[in-house]
């Protein structure tokens, strides 16, 4: 039975037969190569898994990375979100997806070695950038057609992911994948998962969800604000907020949504969007998240912000960063939109420049030489923008490019005098961490079905208690990682994260500050950032 024919009759087609209805062809994935079939080239990053390696196919002489995947607990087996991520990319075949091309394993050596398993790789494609590395390199400059031509690219990946039922769960720059021939390919499909709904259809927007799902995905500052506040029946329309803020981040060129808790987050949307009203976001009231929330009434300045890119661009960006998931545009009229049908038209991808590779361990090298330009000068153009003085908040302000469309430092910075030049591996703190692996998505058959994260009721923006945040970025004062990665694989990790929040959640009543916070959890974001920090510092400790 295809695909169409399970739609046909009637609704989502359930994952087993989505696979037999989707496979590739059989010649387009080889199967199982040994290690020893590729020249290691060197490394290009660290994911959650394990380190990322370019290499050269000896085959084929192709350059292809390998995604080493690293088995933290022996005892535990393969990790199950490498399982997952291989197991849809297996099944999925778009120009605008990252190919899955083969697995390739490495055995340990007969006498020396202790580890007993072999490690595993995964084979795909060498791409030449990440679209956050990329944004981090200071000559880089993204012309609008430019712009427009990636853009069309990822909602062609959505749109195809979405229409077979696939939700991808951490839409953000890191995650999409860039060649010299100007291609963009959507990667990291490690949170993803078949979805049992509607598919989106033209004009009806995101639509309604059919059922539950744990709402701890998607990387906070790509979080739409439905997630924020706990809704767990969502829809294809999370993944189309994170493209809104992919889309503002290249007209921009840094990340604008960049919250350092989970009610930072909130606040700082509000501040973009306007606050939520029976209007523009029916029902958000009776949301999990929401039942404390008493934001300071806002219009929204998304307009103000974003004016200098035209009218087309701030009109997408508003249909992406819709409040209201139901009517959030969806993949399908997004590419209808006027903005990629008036001038400048968009550029074909192999119209595009090249650039010097861009991945996440390039990432100190732009820094390093971003930091030795001289000074901004006042309400200049390069790095830091005429709001990026010490009482601009956090994410939203700073807009202003370097030179060409996008441009300025790409996060928050801290709140030194406009003048001073700190050093780049200081003043960067990164991108908060990625979720932990969800447990609570119980219908694909091999998660445990307990809720760790925002089980039960949640009764806050963030985690689902009200004293917790779900993503807490890293402070420290080491060089940081391109997202301050977690080992989601990781059991221990993740029974250790959970043993860690648990007491912080039965101290609640006993403890007068997080009391405190819970009756007004998005103005005391500044505590809730103190004690982050303290929280991280502990983390840290503990997972040395
Ligand atoms: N095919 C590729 N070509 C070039 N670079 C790649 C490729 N795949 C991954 N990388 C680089 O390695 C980094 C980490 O890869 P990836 O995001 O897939 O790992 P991950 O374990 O899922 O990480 P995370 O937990 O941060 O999502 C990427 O940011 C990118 O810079």
């Amino acid at each position: 039975m295809s695909i169409l024919e399970s739609r046909e009759l009637g609704g989502a087609p359930s994952p087993r037969s989505f696979a037999i209805a989707h496979q590739r062809p059989r010649n387009s994935f080889v199967g199982c190569s040994r290690i020893s079939d590729y020249e290691v080239l060197g490394k290009l990053g660290e994911g959650t898994f394990g380190e990322v390696h370019r290499a050269r196919s000896k085959r084929t002489g192709a350059l292809v990375a390998l995604k080493k995947i690293i088995m933290h607990n022996e005892k535990d087996g393969f990790p199950i979100t490498a399982l997952r991520e291989i197991k849809l990319l297996k099944l999925l075949s778009h120009k605008n997806i990252l190919r899955l091309e083969d697995m390739a394993v490495e055995h340990p050596a007969r006498s020396s070695d202790k580890r007993k398993r072999p490690i595993m790789y995964m084979v795909t494609p060498y791409m030449d950038h990440d679209l956050s590395g990329l944004l981090d390199n200071p000559s880089v400059h993204f012309t609008e057609p430019q712009i427009k031509c990636y853009m069309l690219q990822l909602l062609e990946g959505l749109k195809y992911l979405h229409e077979n039922h696939i939700l991808h769960r951490d839409m953000k720059a890191a995650n999409l994948l860039i060649n010299n021939k100007g291609i963009l390919q959507i990667a990291d499909f490690g949170l993803a998962r078949h979805y049992d709904g509607e598919v989106p259809r033209p004009g009806r927007g995101g639509g309604e969800g059919r059922r539950d799902y744990t709402s701890l995905v998607v990387t906070r500052w790509y979080r739409p604000p439905e997630l924020l506040m706990h809704l767990k029946r969502y829809t294809t329309a999370i993944d189309m907020w994170g493209v809104g803020c992919v889309f503002g981040e290249m007209l921009v060129g840094k990340p604008i949504l960049a919250g350092e808790s989970d009610g930072h987050q909130l606040e700082i949307i509000f501040d973009l969007c306007g606050t939520p009203t029976d209007e523009n976001m029916p029902g958000w009231r009776s949301l999990p998240g929401a039942e404390t929330l008493q934001p300071r009434p806002r219009q929204g300045n998304l307009s103000q912000r974003f004016r200098e890119y035209g009218s087309g661009a701030v009109s997408l960006l508003r249909e992406l960063l819709k409040l209201d998931w139901r009517s959030r545009i969806n993949a399908i009229d997004a590419l209808q939109h006027p903005y990629f049908r008036s001038a400048p038209f968009p550029a074909k991808p192999n119209e595009l420049p090249s650039y010097e590779e861009s991945h996440e361990l390039d990432r100190r090298k732009f820094h390093d030489r971003r930091a030795a330009l001289p000074p901004a000068p006042k309400g200049g153009t390069v790095g830091r923008g005429p709001h990026d003085g010490p009482n601009a908040s956090f994410g939203c302000d700073g807009f202003n490019g370097r030179n060409g469309v996008n441009g300025g430092s790409r996060y928050p910075r801290n709140s030194r005098g406009p003048e001073e030049r700190v050093p780049a591996w200081h003043r960067d703190r990164g991108l908060p961490p990625r979720p932990p692996p969800p447990a609570d998505d119980y219908q694909d058959g091999y998660r445990d079905g307990r809720d760790r994260g925002g089980g039960g009721r949640p009764r806050g923006p963030g985690g689902g208690r009200p004293d917790i945040d779900t993503y807490i970025p890293s402070y420290d004062r080491d060089p940081p990682r391109r997202d301050d990665r977690r080992r989601r694989d990781d059991r221990d990790d993740r029974r250790h994260d959970w043993d860690r929040r648990r007491p912080d959640y039965d101290d609640r009543g006993r403890n007068s500050r997080t009391r405190s916070r819970s009756r007004s959890p998005i103005r005391d974001w500044e505590r809730d950032r103190d004690r982050d920090r303290d929280r991280d510092r502990d983390r840290d400790a503990y997972r040395r």
